[in-house]
């Protein structure tokens, strides 16, 4: 079942998103909820924060100035409620309420921000897991700063990178050879073209919420999450 569904083009992706919020009448906030809460979710589920070698549990989140960010936000608040010790880097934030009150939730629940990102062997030595939630699917063209240097950093990191909904640097429908190599990617609503070239050990779904007419009309074929589950791994 899991290997019929659809990977979505970059409109697509887009379209179905504005589909969502207008003709579905979600809101942004509701579907970020839910879309953080499965990244977190994933997270959890590939690396147990039993497992973890470096203590206390501290994972690094580097949210984006877009809505991919604002899912890195609700997944730090998440991993927190979880027992990780998330730190956020969150250098281009939008002067938007949505986002500054995702801020003000994570300062709140006691997350720290970081002012920098760290030196990659800093990055190496301290957290166990980096959260990529610096672009999902309105990426376009040459990476810009700050955002360069931060995702050439990633790639000198040995600690594995969990990717919400897009490995970021990569283009939607075609990947990146010379990409960061994220270890998880949760796909939100429906994976995208990309995602036949990511090679790391975990492809979660994630993202349920999506109404039967509209997984009909774009021919999802979405499979069934199991039980109450907010998540599924397709492989
Ligand atoms: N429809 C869905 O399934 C949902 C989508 N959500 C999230 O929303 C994401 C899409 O969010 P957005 O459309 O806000 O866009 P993104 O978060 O993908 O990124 C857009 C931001 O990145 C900047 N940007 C784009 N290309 C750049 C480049 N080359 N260099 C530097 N900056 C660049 C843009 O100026 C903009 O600020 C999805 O990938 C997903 O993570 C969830 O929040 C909710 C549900
Ligand atoms: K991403």
């Amino acid at each position: 079942m899991a290997q019929s569904v659809r990977y979505l083009g970059q409109e697509e992706a887009q379209r179905i998103d504005e589909e969502l919020f207008s003709e579905y009448s979600f809101s942004v906030d509701q579907l970020m909820e839910l879309a953080g809460l499965s990244c977190a979710t994933a997270v959890t589920k590939a690396y147990p924060v039993q497992s973890l070698l470096k203590l206390p549990p501290r994972v690094l989140v580097i949210c984006g100035p877009g809505n991919n960010g604002g899912d890195g936000l609700v997944c730090a608040r998440h991993l927190k409620l979880f027992g990780y010790e998330p730190a956020v880097l969150y250098p281009k934030r939008p002067n938007k309420q949505l986002f500054q009150n995702l801020t003000t939730q994570c300062e709140k629940m006691e997350i720290s921000f970081l002012s920098e990102m760290p030196e990659a062997d800093e990055v190496d030595e301290v957290y166990n897991v980096v959260i990529d939630a610096i672009f999902g699917f309105s990426f376009k063209g040459a990476v810009r700063e700050p955002f360069a240097t931060i995702l050439s950093s990633l790639k000198k990191i040995s600690v594995p990178i969990a990717s919400i909904d897009i490995p970021s640097g990569w283009d939607v429908e075609n990947g990146a050879s010379d990409g960061i190599q994220p270890d998880l990617l949760v796909s939100l609503t429906a994976p995208k073209k990309f995602a036949s070239h990511f090679q790391g050990r975990y492809h979660y779904l994630g993202g349920r919420f999506v109404p039967p007419a509209l997984d009909r009309k774009y021919g999802l074929n979405l499979p069934q999450y199991p039980g109450t589950e907010c998540v599924l791994r397709l492989n």
